[in-house]
């Protein structure tokens, strides 16, 4: 049988709020999550044996083996394949890495299993795999397994990591104020229209605060997008150390990553689209 590819796009929480915490530690989020045109791509085959191999210029580090996502994945549907992943995106980045893996995976097992995927206890493999297996904009809650799709926005962006690895529940921990308000009510005509920018700014990312002060390099980060000429807003993705920033067209986006690029060659600088 043919092998069955599957694309695993960048996460990016557009905001994210946290609006309280479960007598088991995971905090409630209220967040809009979107998804760029950047990503790690998934290919399976059949196989008697689970088997990964990790590729692509970002795969240092990253487990080859029942560590990965994407081989639990595999092992939480109960099908053995043979895995390639081919990871582009930096890992523990706030982008969703692992999670977006595990949800291309799952689609592509599916694909080549002809069996649908389970959509219950999807958060216990990762909190950000049920908003991952949506794939465009979407509102998520509860402790990430609550979700609500958005008709997909396109939203110029670049997204930017300085290579330093975030740790998700370092960020939590650090986090002072666990109660927070939720988002303010969306604005009905969120794509393209010049109010959902406005509407954006005066939402947040709860877990800016304390992933800057874990690691500073992320103001750093924030600053440089903020005076690249055309930024309309600039937040933090997840629990960091990925930023972005929105721009009103993909010539802006393009140009403003050049330039960072230019400025800081050691950094991971994506310009791209966000649906
Ligand atoms: C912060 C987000 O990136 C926002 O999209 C996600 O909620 C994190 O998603 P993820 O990396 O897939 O998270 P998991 O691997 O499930 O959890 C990592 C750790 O983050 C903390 N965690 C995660 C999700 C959540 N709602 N509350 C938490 O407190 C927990 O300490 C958990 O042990
Ligand atoms: N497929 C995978 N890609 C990257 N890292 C993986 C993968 N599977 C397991 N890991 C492990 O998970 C850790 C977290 O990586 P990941 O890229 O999922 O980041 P994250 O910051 O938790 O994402 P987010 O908080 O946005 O969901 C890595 O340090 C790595 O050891």
């Amino acid at each position: 049988m043919s092998p069955t590819d599957a694309f695993a796009p960048a996460k990016v929480n557009l905001a994210l709020h946290v609006t309280g915490q479960r007598a088991d530690g995971y905090h409630l989020l209220d967040s809009l999550v979107v998804f760029a045109d950047v990503g790690d791509r998934v290919r399976v085959t059949e196989a008697r044996a689970m088997a990964l191999t990790v590729t692509g210029p970002r795969a240092a580090g990253v487990p080859a083996d029942a560590r990965n996502l994407c081989w639990k994945a595999s092992e939480w549907f109960g099908e053995s394949v043979s895995i390639v992943l081919e990871k582009h995106l930096p890992a523990a980045a706030g982008i969703g890495g692992g999670s977006s893996d595990a949800a291309a995976t799952l689609r592509a097992v599916a694909d080549l299993r002809g069996r649908p995927v389970p959509s219950e206890g999807l958060e216990r493999l990762g909190a950000d795999v049920p908003v991952c297996m949506v794939g465009h904009a979407a509102r998520m809650a509860g402790i990430g397994d609550v979700v609500h799709p958005l008709p997909p926005l396109a939203l110029h962006a670049v997204l930017v990591n300085p290579g330093v690895d975030v740790s998700t529940p370092a960020v939590f921990k650090a986090l002072t104020q666990k109660t927070n308000p939720p988002m303010a009510e969306m604005p009905a005509a969120a794509g393209g229209a010049g109010g959902f920018v406005d509407w954006l700014a005066a939402q947040r990312n709860d877990l800016q605060v304390p992933a800057v002060a874990l690691q500073p390099v992320i103001g750093h980060v924030l600053a440089a997008l903020e005076a690249s000429p055309g930024a309309r807003l600039v937040r933090m993705s997840g629990s960091g150390a990925t930023c972005f920033a929105l721009y009103d067209d993909s010539a802006e986006a393009e140009a403003a990553a050049d330039g960072l690029r230019a400025l800081h060659a050691d950094w991971w600088v994506e310009p791209c689209t966000l649906r």
